[in-house]
């Protein structure tokens, strides 16, 4: 939703006139999208109409057939993308856990060179696996034998870990019973800054500020326009 204050402040994150279509189908037609710092808000949408499209092209995972992204009113093509990747926790709706066993997992973003100084000790690991809802889980702990919630919030625990302002996540609660699903919301709003979810979860839904739902594309006079 944007205020009047909103006309000066840059957003975080901005998609400007983006069109993008898969398979002949168009889902988006010049969308326009901001998110602004300290916003916690939530895409709901039908199943199909791009949610997870969008998501991964906000995150600067894919790219649209035509329009713009910007970070911080930067392009993500001349740097912006680069600077964003320095401030998010992207938790993707297939959660993978990287590694066989618990601590490896947790361990994984901090193999790489921009991550390495922030590693974390077992105690941190530990606090961060109670924290997400992993409570009691051994370090030593085969990732196989996760159930599909768990890993999910093995994830959480990940994103905890590294500690970054901006948090966009795919249907986060989707292996999630309720009560886990409200844990995970409160955990998502604790620990974010600004916080982007896509999800179906009218449980989730309630729990976050704002919901918006993505507009159905619709063609009235061959026009195409997004509503
Ligand atoms: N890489 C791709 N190649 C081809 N088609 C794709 C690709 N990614 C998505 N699509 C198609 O784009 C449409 C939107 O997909 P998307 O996953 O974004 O939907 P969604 O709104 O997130 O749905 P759900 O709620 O079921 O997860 C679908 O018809 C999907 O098949």
């Amino acid at each position: 939703m944007v205020t009047p204050q909103d006309t000066k402040r840059v957003p975080v994150i901005e998609a400007r006139n983006i069109s993008v279509t898969k398979q002949e189908h168009q889902l988006f037609h010049d969308y326009s999208f901001s998110l602004y710092e300290g916003d916690e808000l939530c895409i709901t949408a039908p199943s199909g109409r791009g949610k997870t499209v969008l998501l991964r092209i906000l995150a600067g995972l894919d790219r649209p057939d035509s329009g713009e992204l910007f970070f911080n009113g930067v392009p993500y093509e001349k740097g912006g993308r680069a600077q964003l990747y320095k401030q998010l926790n992207w938790l993707p709706q297939r959660v993978s856990p990287l590694a066989n066993h618990v601590r490896e997992a947790l361990l994984a973003p901090f193999t790489l060179h921009a991550n390495y100084k922030l590693k974390p000790k077992d105690t941190r690991m530990l606090e961060a696996l109670t924290a997400a809802g992993l409570p009691n889980t051994p370090l030593d702990h085969d990732t196989s034998s996760l159930s599909g919630g768990e890993r999910q919030r093995l994830a959480l625990a990940r994103a905890l870990l590294l500690n970054r302002p901006l948090w966009i996540a795919d249907e986060p609660s989707a292996a999630l019973d309720k009560e886990h699903t409200l844990a995970c919301a409160r955990f998502l709003l604790e620990n974010s800054k600004t916080l982007l979810v896509v999800t179906h979860d009218a449980q989730l839904q309630s729990q976050i500020d704002q919901v918006i739902e993505l507009p159905k594309l619709t063609t009235t006079n061959n026009t195409e326009t997004q509503q």
